[in-house]
C-alpha cells in the first residue's frame, strides 16, 4: 500500500500541464507523439486490424496522448487516471474535442476494470511502472476482456537496460524488456510487435512500445 500511497503523494505536487506529464522532458513530447502515431497506424484500419471507434487512455493524466495520438484517429476516447485534478484539467485541455471524450474515470488502474468488449485500442503509457507485478498482470488480464475482436493494447514505457530499478522519488519501477515481456505473456497476451522509441537523448532511459493482442482462441 505504501508503494501506491507514495506515488499519489508525488503526483499531488505535479502540475496539471504537459510539462508535468512529461516529468520536465517537455522537449521530447513531439518526438514521442510522432512515433506513437506511426506505431499505432500499423495496427488499425483494414481487415484483421483494430477498428477506430473507441479507445481508452490509461494513466491519461491531462490527456496529452488522447489529444495528440488518439483523438485524431478514434471516434471517441475515454480517460482513466487516479488524479482528480488531472482529469479536471483534461476538460480544458481537450476543449473543442470534448464531445468525443466520453468518460473520465477517476480510478487507480489496480482497481479499474475496463468495460467488456468495448475498446478497439487500450493505450497504457508511462504508467505501468506504478503498478506492482501482480497488479499489472491482473490489469492486463482485465484489459483483454475490455477489447473488441482484433482489439490491441499498446503499452509504452521506460525500460531498464537490465533488471528492475525502483525509483523511490515517484515510487515506480522500471522493468527491463524481458521482465516486461514475460509479464505481458503471462497475462495471456501475444506480443505482435515491439519497437524502441527513437530520437530520445542517449542519457535517457530507453523507451519501448509493445503492441499486444489476445489469443483469438481464447474467449
Ligand atoms: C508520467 S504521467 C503520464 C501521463 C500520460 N500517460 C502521458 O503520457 O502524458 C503518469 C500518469 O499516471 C498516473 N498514475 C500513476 N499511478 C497510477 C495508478 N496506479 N493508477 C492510475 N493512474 C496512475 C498519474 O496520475 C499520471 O497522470
Amino acid at each position: 500500500m505504501q508503494f501506491y500511497a507514495r506515488a499519489k503523494h508525488f503526483y499531488r505536487e505535479v502540475p496539471a500541464t504537459e510539462e508535468g506529464m512529461m516529468g520536465d522532458y517537455i522537449e521530447l513530447s513531439s518526438t514521442d507523439i510522432e512515433s506513437s502515431r506511426e506505431f499505432l497506424r500499423k495496427f488499425i484500419g483494414g481487415p484483421g486490424k483494430a477498428g477506430t471507434e473507441h479507445a481508452l487512455d490509461c494513466g491519461s493524466g491531462i490527456g496529452r496522448v488522447t489529444k495528440h495520438v488518439l483523438l485524431p484517429v478514434f471516434k471517441s476516447v475515454e480517460l482513466v487516471d487516479m488524479m482528480e485534478n488531472f482529469l479536471a484539467e483534461a476538460q480544458n485541455y481537450l476543449q473543442g474535442k470534448k464531445d468525443r471524450v466520453k468518460m473520465y474515470y477517476c480510478y487507480s488502474l489496480q482497481e479499474f476494470t475496463p468495460a467488456p468488449q468495448k475498446y478497439d485500442v487500450i493505450w497504457i503509457q508511462w504508467v505501468s511502472g506504478y503498478l506492482t507485478d501482480k497488479d499489472l498482470l491482473e490489469f492486463l488480464i482485465r484489459c483483454q476482456n475490455g477489447l473488441k475482436d482484433n482489439g490491441v493494447v499498446i503499452l509504452k514505457d521506460n525500460v531498464a537496460r537490465e533488471g528492475c530499478i525502483l525509483d523511490p522519488l515517484d515510487s515506480s519501477v522500471i522493468r527491463d524488456l524481458s521482465i516486461l515481456r514475460s509479464l505481458v505473456e503471462k497475462s495471456g497476451f501475444t506480443i505482435m510487435q515491439q519497437e524502441r522509441q527513437e530520437g530520445f537523448p542517449e542519457q535517457c532511459v530507453p523507451v519501448w512500445m509493445l503492441a499486444m493482442q489476445k489469443d483469438p482462441g481464447l474467449p
